[in-house]
């Protein structure tokens, strides 16, 4: 057989020989005639082995290879009746209802708790990392459930107090309803004194019990997700913070690219993308990460308590009376049939939702954050039925999902009506016929009824858990991701120059990777220059900076600072050396004094004073209610443009960078700081200088002009030399001029 497919026809053969082959040996069991307890127990032991063997051959030869699931079952089913008997007698020295007679129904018991047990293992037991690689999704939640119970190493102690809180909650609690069954009895028949408190004392012990034990439980568990989820949570911050801004980027290329088309507007195009970005970046987060947080102590909770009970519930039932536990396990597949369909229809519900529900937040978020925009264009009312649209969408999803579980609840209540008619009715037979007493019906109703809410409670968990478990494999996408950007370099010389040389350039930015923006692009920095980029808008100039600051990777050529590879320099340092001044400095919520020295330690008042003064901001700051220590609002939002603007100058300047990039800074900056801040910065005869510019004006001085069109160098000279070469340079210079622009 080994070699060939396996078909269906193969494992129906496999399946009815081994059900043959093992009948026959379980029913032989019953004609071996033994006299003592130990010929009892070998006897048992003996056939497990027999079953065991003959199953597993009869299943090798059929199907030529066998599942670990198979093997698993097959080990419990064979071995159940042997261990199950050797228990009972070490605990009673007491024959099981099982082993006097050799019964079917014994027979489908033990197949289905064996069934149930291997189960159970192969969902919540993880493989090895090598076993479970290449192979399905199953074998992956595995290892993802083995790396979330790792990431709880630190916890175990907590985790450990919990497992015996657990176990202790559980165990009281199993005993009550026998002690309510017992104390019935006991006022129903001839009435003993000394038994009833007895009775009453132990039931109230185990509810004491149960409920200091689950108290205790509930505690140490939460304190072990609230700790664990901490720290999943700042790993990703971590992960996430590393990462290049190109990933940032890709996460919602469709929407960024979207936006691109429908909106020229440089700007405007970032904030929106930063919006959509930071939704899937908070959402992992704060969502993903809690579930993943709980997947081990909340999940594993109720998994584990609901199955030790169960096991301990059937078992009492079982004492109680096995053929009404029999009657009542056969609710089993119909509820967890029941279960697994509403699982898969309100989970893909729950999840369109979802979706839906962060879409009409995030048209919520853009209005909100252009709400300049939309009051300028009176657009007021397309944006609320904008919204109101996509709230009618959630609206709608939610009623399919709320009917889906309208229905369930009716399903579920009418298996569960039934059972118990059909439970009371035999039960009333059992007592006619003596087989059990009105305390033991009490009792096995009880039981009964908590036996159906945790076998739910055991079939939801498992989709609650795949649902975790996938959460987790979010996490550790964004964990295990490498930064495309390599940060390990370690080049610290003691003396830079600053000498920048783009050596034959080509890039296209990883969200849009069709469109080259720079193409064999290649310019040189000279130390002590100043280096001013010019050109039609959206030809790659701000790409220059990008690329020189290292945000994105070229695919082709590289950028040499002194003569080495900018990624062979040390990331601090690097980012030391080289300080960039966007048109539109981002600043955090803190102090003046905090935004100024981002990024950096022990810098003293005066070097802070020193650098706010050649950005013309010492002054304004001195006004400032607390001066140096006023705080900034968030993002900078109670300080005026050309404040931020000043403080981010500031920021760069307090580095003493070797490299200083200016990206259109003058169009926030009256003429007045604009002068200052070029004062001061012709105080730094060494610096590498490069600006880029839109005011031409502005940069006639520099050493260099660089004028850019198709992503590439199309004129270079000084402003004198391309106003005689009156090539491209001379003509922006003419279309400003005709434009009227006073910018010129
Ligand atoms: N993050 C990005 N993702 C994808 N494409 C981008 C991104 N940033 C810029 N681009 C595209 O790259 C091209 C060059 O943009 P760049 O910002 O370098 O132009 P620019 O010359 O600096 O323009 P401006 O003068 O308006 O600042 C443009 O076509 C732009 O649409």
């Amino acid at each position: 057989m080994a070699g060939n497919p396996v078909t269906t026809f193969h494992k129906a053969l496999a399946l009815v020989l081994s059900v043959i082959v093992d009948l026959f040996f379980f029913y032989a069991t019953g004609f071996v005639v033994v006299h003592s307890a130990f010929g009892h127990l070998a006897r048992l032991w003996v056939f497990a082995a027999l079953r065991w063997s003959v199953i597993i051959v009869t299943a090798l030869l059929v199907l030529g290879d066998l599942k670990p699931l198979l093997i698993r079952f097959t080990t419990a089913h064979s071995l159940l009746p042997a261990v199950l008997e050797s228990g009972n007698w070490a605990l009673s020295l007491e024959e099981s209802q099982c082993s006097r007679v050799v019964d079917v129904r014994c027979w489908l018991m033990f197949a289905g708790a064996s069934l149930g047990a291997a189960l159970f293992w192969e969902f919540t037991i993880p493989d090895s990392d090598e076993e479970a690689e290449g192979k399905e999704q199953k074998q992956k939640s595995r290892v993802l459930f083995k790396r979330v119970l790792y990431l709880h190493y630190p916890d175990y102690l907590l985790l450990l107090g919990g497992l015996v809180f657990l176990t202790l909650a559980v165990i009281c609690e199993m005993f009550i309803p026998f002690y309510t069954g017992r104390v019935i009895d006991i006022l129903g028949s001839n009435y003993q004194q000394n038994e009833f408190l007895a009775a009453l004392l132990f039931m109230g012990l185990y509810s004491l019990g149960s409920s200091v034990s689950a108290g205790c439980r509930g505690g140490v568990l939460l304190c072990a997700i609230s700790s664990v989820t901490c720290r999943i949570k700042v790993m990703l911050f971590k992960a996430l913070t590393e990462q290049e801004i190109g990933f940032f980027e890709i996460i919602k290329t469709g929407k960024v690219v979207k936006q691109h088309k429908e909106r020229k507007q440089k700007d405007k195009m970032r904030k929106d993308f930063l919006i959509f970005c930071a939704g899937e970046i908070t959402s992992r987060l704060s969502r993903d990460t809690t579930l993943t947080g709980e997947t081990v102590c909340l999940n594993v909770n109720v998994l584990l308590r609901t199955f030790i009970k169960t096991v301990g519930m059937i078992s009492l039932m079982m004492s109680l009376s096995w053929k009404l536990t029999f009657l009542v396990l056969m609710e089993t597949p119909i509820t967890g049939l029941i279960q697994n369909i509403y699982d898969k229809h309100y989970q893909r519900l729950s999840q369109a939702m979802q979706d839906s529900i962060a879409h009409a937040n995030d048209a919520a978020n853009e209005v909100v954050f252009g709400i300049r925009v939309v009051r300028s264009f009176n657009t007021e009312k397309h944006e609320a039925d904008r919204y109101d649209k996509r709230l009618m969408e959630t609206h709608s999803l939610k009623t399919h999902r709320d009917t889906v579980r309208a229905i369930y609840l009716l399903a579920r209540r009418c298996t569960g009506l039934g059972m118990q008619v059909l439970i009371l009715y035999y039960g009333r037979l059992f007592i006619q016929m003596g087989q059990m007493t009105i305390g033991n019906l009490v009792s096995f109703i009880i039981y009964q009824s908590d036996l159906g809410d945790n076998i739910r409670t055991i079939t939801y968990i498992f989709g609650d858990m795949l649902n975790s478990v996938m959460a987790a494999g979010k996490v550790f996408e964004y964990l295990d991701r490498k930064p495309q950007i390599s940060t390990d370099g370690n080049l610290k010389p003691d003396q830079l120059k600053g000498h920048i040389s783009y050596q034959g350039l080509n890039f296209a930015y990883p969200s849009n990777p069709d469109k080259t923006v720079l193409q064999d692009f290649s310019l040189e920095l000279k130390p002590g220059q100043m280096t001013a980029l010019v050109g039609p808008s959206g030809e790659g100039k701000s790409t220059c900076v990008s690329l020189l600051e290292r945000l994105y990777e070229p695919q082709h050529g590289e950028i040499l600072l002194d003569g080495e590879p900018l990624k062979s320099y040390d990331h601090h340092f690097f980012h030391k050396k080289i300080a960039v001044v966007s048109q539109e400095p981002v600043l955090f919520s803190g102090s003046v004094r905090d935004n100024i020295t981002y990024g950096l330690t022990g810098c003293s008042l005066d070097e802070i004073q020193e650098a706010a003064r050649k950005a013309n901001a010492h002054e304004f700051i001195q006004q400032l209610k607390k001066g140096y220590d006023t705080e900034v609002g968030e993002s900078g939002g109670q300080l005026s443009k050309s404040e931020r603007q000043r403080i981010g100058i500031a920021r760069a300047l307090i580095r003493q960078p070797k490299v200083l990039i200016l990206d259109e800074i003058t169009s926030s900056l009256d003429s007045e700081s604009e002068n200052k801040i070029q004062q001061a910065l012709a105080s730094c005869p060494d610096q590498t200088l490069l600006v880029i510019a839109h005011r031409l004006k502005t940069i006639e001085t520099a050493d260099q002009i660089v004028v850019i069109s198709g992503g590439k160098v199309k004129e270079r000279g000084t402003h004198q030399q391309l106003m005689e070469l009156k090539g491209s340079y001379h003509k922006l210079r003419e279309e400003l001029f005709s434009e009227g622009r006073s910018t010129l």
